[in-house]
């Protein structure tokens, strides 16, 4: 029986979910992820969690589904204070990745739980530093397909991974779903991922 909602439609969170072997349902969160003028990166993503779990939670109700908890999550990178979302095209995901090649960023991934108790966050907070990047490997990497659905137009999981120099944090907060915090947050409502 579903023991958990999660309010996303990202490939990776499923499968990130689905490792933990809890069982759960995917469920519709339609946001706005537009930034507010001047809004702090971690007040971000930690917004974009709060709204993605609380429209799962009016989804559930609208459904007339059981009301078990709703997990979200949003994962964004950060470099120099600027907020990298997903690319909206190629020339973009270039520009993002000219950004990246031979810096240190940071990948914020935030979580919400939303119950009937109320609502509880996290903040995953990695630092990745790339390799230098030439214009040719960039060129190649975006014509793989693989940055156009992904905060900062990487995947760290995938041919991206070969950019990666170094990691210092979440390998799966930076892919979409931080499996520690997540543990933590579940078992503090009652969903235990191992026995303690
Ligand atoms: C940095 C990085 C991001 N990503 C992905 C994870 C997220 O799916 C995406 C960031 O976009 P998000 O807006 O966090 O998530 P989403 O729109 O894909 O899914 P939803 O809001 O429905 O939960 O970037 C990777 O897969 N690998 C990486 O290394």
């Amino acid at each position: 029986m579903t023991q958990l909602y999660l309010a996303s439609g990202s490939p990776r969170r499923k499968e990130l979910l689905a490792q933990t072997g809890v069982i759960f349902e995917r469920i519709a969160a339609p946001i706005d992820e537009t930034p507010l003028p001047k809004e702090n990166p971690r007040d971000y993503v930690l917004r974009m969690a709060v709204e993605k779990a609380e429209s799962g939670w009016q989804h559930l109700e609208a459904m007339g589904l059981a009301l078990k908890p709703v997990l979200a999550s949003d994962t964004s990178v950060i470099f120099a204070n600027e907020i990298l979302g997903k690319p909206v095209d190629a020339a973009d995901a270039a520009a993002m990745l000219r950004k990246l090649s031979g810096q240190t960023h940071e990948v914020l991934t935030s979580l919400a739980l939303k119950d009937q108790s109320g609502i509880e966050t996290r903040l995953c907070v990695s630092r990745v530093t790339f390799a230098e990047l030439t214009d040719a490997q960039i060129a190649s990497y975006i014509a793989s397909g693989e940055p156009m659905d992904k905060a900062g137009a990487y995947g760290i999981q995938g041919l991206g991974g070969v950019f990666v120099a170094h990691l210092d944090g979440s390998f799966t907060g930076v892919m979409g779903l931080p499996l520690h915090d997540t543990a933590a947050l579940l078992a503090k409502h009652g969903l235990g991922i191992l026995a303690d």
